[in-house]
């Protein structure tokens, strides 16, 4: 039995996997997470495990995690006194466990954006949800977590150069996360109208409703998101392809704008033909950091 705890920015999920099979799962909304000892003490039970796998929005410094959004640290060492039923204990970041995900995930987990022709070579995983995540993983299925999300932002044309001065007044830096996020849709909506009280959900749905500022939100977001796309598939070099993850790509599909977004991709100046090689997909799973905590477990406490 592996047990896995995914806590992002705005859910946190516990799932218990009998041979990479799901069998027992759970969600509550993160905000209400207070203490991850107590949270784990009422998932846990007495229950024993073979392993844990925490799998938290936030970088891993040395063996700790702080949680970006709360603060909060999770150190498996105290949680090793707490738990001493569960002999591995294992910590990632959300998005690398994305990352371990793709070697679990099969077609029809996965929606593709734009075509192309896939190599044996490395992937990079970019995740839309309540941050902007990156990562990298290696041809041998390695994963290399970033902080890419927090990039500058560069606009691309004299709309965009408008939408970073507003956010540039509000925020100082300007990273990709301010655009390409929840909030980074209310950002571009609120750029463009002057109202900032909606919820991302609320753009979406006025979207969905054809309203024209809400229109021309998500055209913007599917331009810079292609930008930011073809920008990570030539750092990376990622010839294996591209993989947005996080809860946003798979809930706007209809309404991503695919031309704006392939024509920003591939915006690259000498460096298209290369770019048109990289297909990108969406994937589809919502347990994906979930699976990729349990892929990860699964490997690490058979190695030890
Ligand atoms: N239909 C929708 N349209 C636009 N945004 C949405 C929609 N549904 C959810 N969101 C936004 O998605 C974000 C949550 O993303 P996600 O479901 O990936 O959660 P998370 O895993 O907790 O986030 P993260 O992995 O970034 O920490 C929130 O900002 C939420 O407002």
């Amino acid at each position: 039995m592996i047990i896995t705890l995914d806590i992002g920015g705005t859910k946190t999920q516990s799932t218990f996997w009998e041979n990479g099979v799901p069998v027992e799962t759970n969600r509550i909304d993160t905000g209400s997470v207070t203490d991850i000892k107590q949270l784990l003490s009422a998932v846990i039970g007495g229950r024993s495990a073979e392993c844990l796998c925490i799998a938290a929005a936030g970088p891993v410094r040395g063996s700790v995690l702080e949680l970006t959004n709360t603060g909060q640290c999770i150190d498996p060492l105290l949680l090793k006194k707490e738990f001493p039923q569960i002999p591995n204990i294992l910590l990632l970041n959300d998005l690398e466990a994305v990352g371990y995900s793709l070697a679990a995930l099969g077609a029809d987990n996965l929606h593709p954006l734009k075509p192309g022709r896939p190599q044996r070579g490395t992937k990079a995983v970019i995740s839309l949800g309540t941050g902007l995540g990156v990562c990298l993983v290696t041809a041998e299925g390695e994963v290399l977590p970033s902080e890419g999300g927090h990039m500058d932002f560069a606009p691309g044309n004299p709309q965009q150069q408008k939408i970073f001065s507003v956010l540039r007044k509000k925020y100082g830096h300007v990273s990709c996360e301010r655009l390409l996020s929840g909030q980074g849709l209310v950002n571009i909506y609120a750029a463009l109208t002057g109202a900032w009280n909606l919820c991302p959900q609320q753009v979406t749905e006025k979207a969905s409703r054809r309203e024209a500022a809400a229109l021309e939100t998500m055209a913007l977001f599917s331009q810079i998101l292609g930008a930011v796309c073809g920008s990570y598939g030539l750092i990376f070099l990622a010839s294996g392809g591209i993989y947005l993850g996080g809860g946003i790509a798979p809930k706007i599909l209809p309404l991503l704008d695919r031309t704006a977004f392939e024509r920003a991709f591939l915006d690259k100046g000498r460096l298209r033909d290369l770019l048109e090689e990289i297909p990108v997909h969406v994937i589809l799973d919502e347990m994906a950091p979930s699976r990729g905590a349990a892929v990860y477990g699964a490997k690490l406490s058979s190695a030890v």
